[in-house]
């Protein structure tokens, strides 16, 4: 460290929510090409980087207990990776203040991941270009670049082929959490079996972005928006996890104007035409006793950004 290197650096991080999320079928390689409509929304985690003797992951907030703390969790293994290519030791404490529901299909360890990256990144004065930085958040995972830029992006290949998208306003979400997680290579997997079972198997093929979505996020018209969003590992998700119907409905019944399940899941995602509409949505889920907690967030918002440090 020089006199003037910071002595921790803290990073904040957004969850997403898909609003397009097109599945081909498998490539050899066991992944899945993707046509991924991410935005980046207010639910967000801090990730803290301060010089330590070795490599150490602490985590605190409401799910802290279910966050791996050796060298499996993304923040640790972003920190080594950014460390084995400079030259140098992973000698630092990461701290995750967790908001960002685990294993629910909102991209929580990538945040953590790619929000690491930018801390050690500043706390080295490692100087790693963008390109660079998003070349390393691939290889951690398919999420983990979005992670890093936020606000709203398609995603191709198996999602870590970004193009940043326009956005023409805030839309308003609900997020109804679940209890327990999915597990995202699971969710593939009964995808596949779903779609082999009906013979509806669409092949390998980069699918495309849908026009319509496009336009509606461009004009920033939530309606429109509503009409247009889809999930193709909806179906898988509702197979592996049945009680997200009956939260689905209940959104839909409260007067949401869109309900899916998030990404992989088993977090759901309700659009709200206003804030307002938002909260009577929020309020009508909690009483719905369908999850286990409910959030309201919106977005686009940015991506990692160094908050102190
Ligand atoms: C469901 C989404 O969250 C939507 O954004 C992502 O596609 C998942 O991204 P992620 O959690 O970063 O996933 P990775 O860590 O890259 O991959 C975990 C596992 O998910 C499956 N996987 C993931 C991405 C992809 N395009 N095809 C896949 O089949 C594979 O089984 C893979 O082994
Ligand atoms: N920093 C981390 N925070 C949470 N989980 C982590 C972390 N690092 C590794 N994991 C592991 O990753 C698994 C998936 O957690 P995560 O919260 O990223 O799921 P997710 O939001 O469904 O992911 P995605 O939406 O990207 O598919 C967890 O069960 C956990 O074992």
């Amino acid at each position: 460290m020089t006199a003037s290197s910071p002595s921790s650096v803290t990073v904040r991080v957004p969850a997403k929510v898909n609003v397009q999320l097109a599945v081909a079928g498998p490539r050899s390689d066991g992944f899945h090409a993707l046509a991924n409509v991410f935005l980046a929304v207010s639910l967000y985690d801090r990730v803290t980087v301060t010089p330590s003797d070795g490599l150490r992951v602490t985590c605190s907030g409401p799910d802290a207990a279910q966050v791996p703390l050796d060298a499996s969790n993304l923040a640790a293994r972003a920190a080594l990776a950014l460390a084995g290519r400079y030259g140098r030791e992973a000698d630092v404490h990461i701290h995750i203040d967790k908001d960002i529901p685990v294993a629910g299909g909102m991209a929580g360890g990538s945040a953590d991941g790619a929000g690491a990256l930018v801390a050690c990144d500043a706390l080295w004065g490692t100087g790693a270009s963008r390109s660079e930085l998003l070349e390393i958040c691939a290889e951690l995972g398919s999420d983990v670049p979005f992670s890093l830029i936020g606000g709203v992006a398609l995603g191709e290949g198996r999602g870590e082929v970004l193009t940043p998208l326009e956005a023409g306003g805030t839309f308003h979400w609900v997020f109804a959490v679940a209890d327990g997680g999915l597990s995202t290579p699971a969710v593939y997997g009964e995808c596949d079996r779903l779609r082999a079972a009906a013979g509806t198997d669409p092949g390998p093929d980069q699918p495309s972005a849908s026009p319509a979505l496009l336009a509606a996020l461009r004009a920033g018209d939530a309606v429109a928006l509503a009409a247009a969003v889809s999930n193709d590992l909806q179906s898988a998700a509702l197979s592996l996890r049945p009680s997200l119907a009956s939260t689905l409905s209940a959104g839909v019944e409260a007067g949401a104007l869109a309900a899916l399940v998030s990404g992989s899941g088993p977090t759901t995602a309700f659009l709200a035409k206003s804030r307002e509409d938002g909260e009577r949505v929020a309020a009508a889920l909690s009483a719905s006793g369908t999850c286990r907690a409910v959030r309201v967030a919106a977005g686009p918002v940015e991506g990692a950004t160094v908050v102190a440090g």
